[in-house]
């Protein structure tokens, strides 16, 4: 379980907000500045709450500020962005295999999303929404025991969105791991979400 309470002062706001997360994709839905960003880098680590405190399983990445945070390397969190942020000098088999942790999942994973095709492409020669597929494998490759996604389909057209939210379905059912997913789309958060969570000036709301 991903166990999370943070408390921290933004620009117009206190972002001020406590909730748990179990196998489950849990979509954070709420409207630009809302503080969706800033949640997900205070578990991933980039940012740090003011108060509060941030687990997953038995470990403790943050508490207040009595104890050094765990450093983002060391969370085991898979963190996916809306630009993909592949090396573009790197092959597609190089980036997944970058930070590997079991070449056998790798093995699994490229067969599931079907990429094996595009093992030995750079990222300039395959499509936005292939791109995406890739950067999903490179970041469970890593074996995480939580996976955040920032609107990571919004750039991508209808179909390909559509495709790669039936990637991440699959990937979900065969990996029960917890997932937050932002998104501004309804309809993506209807379709993947098993729970949403609504926020609003840093506050979790009923819609
Ligand atoms: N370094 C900072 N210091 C203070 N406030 C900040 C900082 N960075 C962002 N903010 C403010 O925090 C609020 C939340 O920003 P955040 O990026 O988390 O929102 P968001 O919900 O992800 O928005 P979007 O959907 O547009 O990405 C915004 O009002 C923003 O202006």
């Amino acid at each position: 379980m991903l166990s999370v309470t943070i408390e921290k002062r933004r620009n117009h706001f206190i972002l001020n907000t406590a909730f748990d997360i179990h196998n489950e994709i849990v979509v954070l839905f709420g409207p630009s500045g809302a503080g969706k960003t800033t949640i997900l880098n205070c578990i991933a680590g980039l940012t740090h709450p003011d108060k509060g405190k941030i687990s997953l399983g038995e470990r403790t990445l943050y508490q207040n500020k009595q104890q050094k945070p765990v450093p983002i390397h060391k969370r085991r969190i898979g963190y996916l962005f809306q630009d993909y942020a592949l090396f573009p000098h790197m092959s597609v088999e190089k980036n997944i295999r970058y930070g590997m942790k079991d070449p056998l999942l790798v093995e699994q994973l490229i067969d599931i999303t079907r990429i094996r095709p595009l093992l030995h492409q750079y990222p300039q020669q395959i499509s936005g929404g292939e791109k995406q597929r890739v950067a999903l494998v490179r970041a469970l490759a890593t074996k995480p025991e939580a996976l955040l996604l920032d609107e990571p389909f919004s750039a991508l057209d209808e179909k390909t969105r559509a495709d790669c939210q039936n990637e991440l379905k699959r990937l979900h059912d065969y990996w029960k791991i917890p997932v937050i997913l932002v998104t501004h789309d309804k309809q993506e958060a209807d379709i993947l979400g098993d729970r949403i969570l609504h926020i609003k000036d840093g506050s979790l709301h009923s819609p």
